[in-house]
């Protein structure tokens, strides 16, 4: 995709996290577990929140009807009322929503997270790599029942899997792909596990095979021969041995191809699980496949300070070779036709990981932005690394400098937080309308934007040569918002609003 899109950028964002970020810490190792009611030590629960992300998922999506198209990853999951179905038994669900909430907003559903969730899940844990489109619509209302259980007979699950869009051999795939992670527990399935009394197992949970929290094939070769403990191919009580009457419902083709071959097993899995986190209500529009960008700026919103607009952030660049030698430049137009340069510095602030090394604006270490001439401005940017050049085709690295923040804006009380917010609009841009709009989220962690202050245009006075006017807004609430104008009938949107307190205190009158 070409940058800048808010919402593919922070799709992308979410997808190739930097290390120690927000979801991959609590994969990290992946037999982390966090209980968020604190309930018992994490190490030693026998649990963990790889398993409780990938089943999350799956039972999201199983609501699914190919025919009428409704149901599928839309989050209906997240409602109370489909929780407490029996089809849903334990707390792994609001465990995984407790953690993956934290990161919704408009741009990202809780539907698209608990598809990352299980993406960045066996990915990160041994597993394949596997397509990952954003774009999911959270339901509003709970979907209809319709997951499957272990006490339910061959022919129900082979009608159910075809009712969510699968045959019976991607129904063998799709629950040996899901249970090489995880468990049954004691506690919410008591007749198919008895109280294990482990001190190292203390949620009593009986692992599907001996790598509970890592992708392998073990599920398959361990069932194949003969030595697998899962619970639900084994178990004392036949009629909840579901996963024996899948497995076996093929005659066990498609379980000992698994077993033969690890590569094979992982490809169908990346497959299987593709489609599934893909099972959408239909009319939901997915993206395309989320590829790391190759060069993406991280810009701080434009302020102007007086003649100067002040340009400040990092540039992302993807899988760079190491070469202290390099010489990263920026090169920007300007809507006077003017054509500038300078050479970007690596980031003191940030090491180079996962294939992401970063450069920073700023001419030298303690200069934290460029100064760009206000009447000037800037429209485009272009990056060149030693001779290649990134343009992203050709199109460039559009800027927009319509709608500025301003160096005005100031904090007039802190307690209760209250400021005056300036924003600046370039001469010749029409706007209708300006207000804030606030980042808010539902009870149950859907994300959305709520319009909240009104800006007024500040009279021009006498300065009617000056490249930018006024609009002002008293805000009173802190709360992560962004600005959006209406121009000729279009959008624009900056921000977010740094914190209240971050602002200096207005000027005593
Ligand atoms: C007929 C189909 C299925 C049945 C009857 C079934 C049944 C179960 C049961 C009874 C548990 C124990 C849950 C707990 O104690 O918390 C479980 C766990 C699990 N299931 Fe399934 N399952 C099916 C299909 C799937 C599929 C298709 C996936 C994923 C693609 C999946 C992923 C998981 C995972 C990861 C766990 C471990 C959860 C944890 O340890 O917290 N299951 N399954």
């Amino acid at each position: 995709y070409i940058w800048p899109s808010p919402q593919l950028d922070a799709l992308e964002s979410l997808r190739f996290p930097a290390e120690f970020s927000f979801i991959p810490s609590f994969l990290e190792p992946c037999g982390t577990f966090s209980s968020p009611a604190g309930d018992g030590d994490e190490e030693i629960s026998g649990r963990s929140n790889a398993a409780d992300w990938i089943r999350t998922a799956y039972h999201d999506m199983a609501t699914h009807n190919v025919v009428d198209g409704t149901g599928g990853m839309d989050a209906s999951i997240r409602f109370a009322e489909e929780q407490a179905r029996p089809e849903n038994a334990g707390n792994g669900f609001s465990n995984t929503l407790s953690v993956l909430t934290q990161v919704s907003s408009h741009n990202v559903s809780v539907a698209d997270l608990l598809a990352l969730g299980l993406v960045l899940a066996i990915e990160k844990c041994g597993g394949p790599q596997i397509a990952f489109r954003g774009g999911r619509i959270d339901a509003e209302e709970p979907n209809i029942p319709g997951v499957p259980e272990p006490q339910q007979d061959l022919d129900s699950h082979i009608a159910s899997f075809a009712r969510q869009g699968f045959t019976k051999e991607e129904m063998i795939g799709l629950v040996a792909c899901g249970h090489t992670f995880g468990g049954v527990q004691h506690d919410p399935f008591p007749d198919i596990v008895p109280e294990l009394n482990d001190p190292h197992n203390v949620e009593s949970v009986a692992h599907f095979d001996s790598t509970s929290t890592n992708f392998d094939n073990n599920i398959a070769t361990k069932y194949i021969n003969g030595t697998t403990l899962n619970p639900l191919v084994v178990g004392t009580n036949a009629t909840t041995n579901s996963d024996q009457r899948i497995f076996g419902s093929d005659g066990n083709v498609t379980m000992l191809s698994f077993a033969k071959s690890h590569q094979h097993f992982a490809s169908t899995c990346a497959d299987l699980f593709a489609r599934m986190i893909d099972t959408v209500p239909s009319g939901v529009q997915l993206t395309e496949v989320i590829t790391p960008l190759p060069v993406k700026p991280e810009l701080q919103p434009l302020t102007i300070d007086g003649d100067i607009l002040q340009f400040a952030g990092s540039i992302r660049f993807w899988n760079l070779t190491e070469n202290p030698d390099r010489v990263v430049q920026i090169i920007w137009d300007d809507h006077v036709g003017g054509v500038h340069n300078l050479t970007l510095l690596p980031s003191q602030e940030r090491t180079p990981s996962n294939f992401m090394t970063w450069y920073d604006f700023g001419p030298t270490e303690d200069v934290e932005f460029l100064s760009l001439d206000a009447t000037a401005g800037i429209t485009n940017m272009q990056f060149t690394l030693d001779d290649k050049l990134e343009d992203q085709g050709g199109v460039g690295f559009a800027v927009q400098d319509a709608l500025v923040f301003s160096t005005t804006s100031c904090r007039t009380s802190t307690s209760p937080p209250a400021a005056k917010f300036d924003v600046a609009v370039r001469r010749g841009v029409n706007v209708t309308r300006m207000y804030t709009e606030d980042e808010v989220k539902d009870a149950t962690g859907h994300g959305f934007l709520v319009e909240r202050y009104s800006f007024s245009p500040v009279e021009p006075g006498a300065a009617t040569n000056t490249p930018y006017t006024f609009w002002t807004a008293n805000l009173t609430q802190n709360a992560t918002s962004y600005v959006t104008a209406e121009i000729d009938g279009a959008k624009i949107s900056v921000g977010p609003i740094a914190a209240f307190l971050a602002l200096p205190s207005c000027p005593e009158l």
